[in-house]
């Protein structure tokens, strides 16, 4: 149904869906159009796939992605970004919406991902599992360089043309399975384990990415501060992550597409 063959894939997080909206000849597809594709039932997801371009780079965004607490399987929640790599994608661009577990961190800040904590994998709930197809990867893939050094080192430079640069910090995000939000005793834990945010997804998909040979770039965008102290009040719900998210959409997608043409730009030079 389309001839564009993307080169970027951007997964859209929570309230993040107007991250395509940088892109010009678009063509967008419903999932629940798509044979076996799953299909978003969180709000703020709108369940579409939207393909474009940015200068001369073909892209594809998901607006909307999958989580363990919709009750999808990693399996299906990473299928996408399976069938993104038979189609060509080389670079896979994940944004997603988290909640600060770093004091020093401020509700609208941008996280450029440095690593992260599989919580779930510890527990057996990692998309690997299972027999190993060789046509994506080997057997025992390694994770320590999983986000791309020149990406994160090339956001922090966008960052500083657009101004944003006091809003861009850089950290470890954790992901959880949800749907609950943390206890102050489970946050409290994970400050401990060197976590700088905490969220319900990506992982899985970066897993799958990493493991299949694409370049990925994470950013997490801080909703909210979670709580570590006993006596605070405030209470986090998901209307106001899609608040934030909606508030910060404009300057991340700014940010997304000038990565996405500086990327071009990079691999014309070096190839
Ligand atoms: O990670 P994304 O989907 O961006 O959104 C985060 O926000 C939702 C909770 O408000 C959860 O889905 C959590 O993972
Ligand atoms: O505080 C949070 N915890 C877990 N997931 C989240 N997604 C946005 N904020 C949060």
């Amino acid at each position: 149904h389309t001839s564009q063959r993307p080169k970027v894939l951007v997964i859209c997080g929570s309230g993040l869906g107007l991250l395509a909206d940088g892109a010009a000849n678009k063509q967008t597809f419903r999932y629940q159009d798509i044979p076996n594709f799953p299909v978003s039932t969180v709000e703020g997801h709108e369940g579409c796939l939207v393909f474009g371009t940015i200068e001369n780079t073909s892209c594809v965004f998901m607006q909307g992605h999958f989580h363990l607490y919709e009750g999808y399987s990693l399996c299906q929640v990473t299928f996408p970004v399976r069938i993104f790599k038979l189609i060509g994608v080389e670079t896979v661009l994940v944004t997603n919406a988290s909640g600060a577990i770093c004091p020093d961190f401020k509700v609208g800040d941008i996280m450029i991902i440095k690593d992260h904590i599989n919580l779930p994998g510890f527990a057996g709930q990692h998309p690997l599992c299972g027999p190993n197809d060789e046509r994506f990867g080997i057997r025992f893939p390694c994770m320590s360089d999983a986000y791309s050094k020149d990406l994160r080192r090339l956001t922090w430079d966008v960052g500083n043309e657009i101004g944003c640069s006091d809003f861009i910090r850089e950290g470890v995000y954790c992901m959880v399975s949800g749907p609950n939000f943390e206890t102050i005793a489970e946050a409290r834990m994970l400050l401990i384990l060197g976590c700088d945010s905490v969220g319900m997804s990506i992982v899985p998909e970066v897993t799958v990415a990493k493991h299949c040979g694409l370049r990925v770039l994470g950013l997490s965008l801080i909703t909210n501060m979670v709580s570590l102290d006993y006596s605070r009040e405030e209470k986090v719900n998901h209307e106001e992550v899609l608040q934030i998210s909606k508030m910060r959409a404009e300057v991340l997608q700014k940010m997304v597409t000038m990565l996405i043409s500086r990327c071009q730009q990079q691999s014309i030079n070096t190839h």
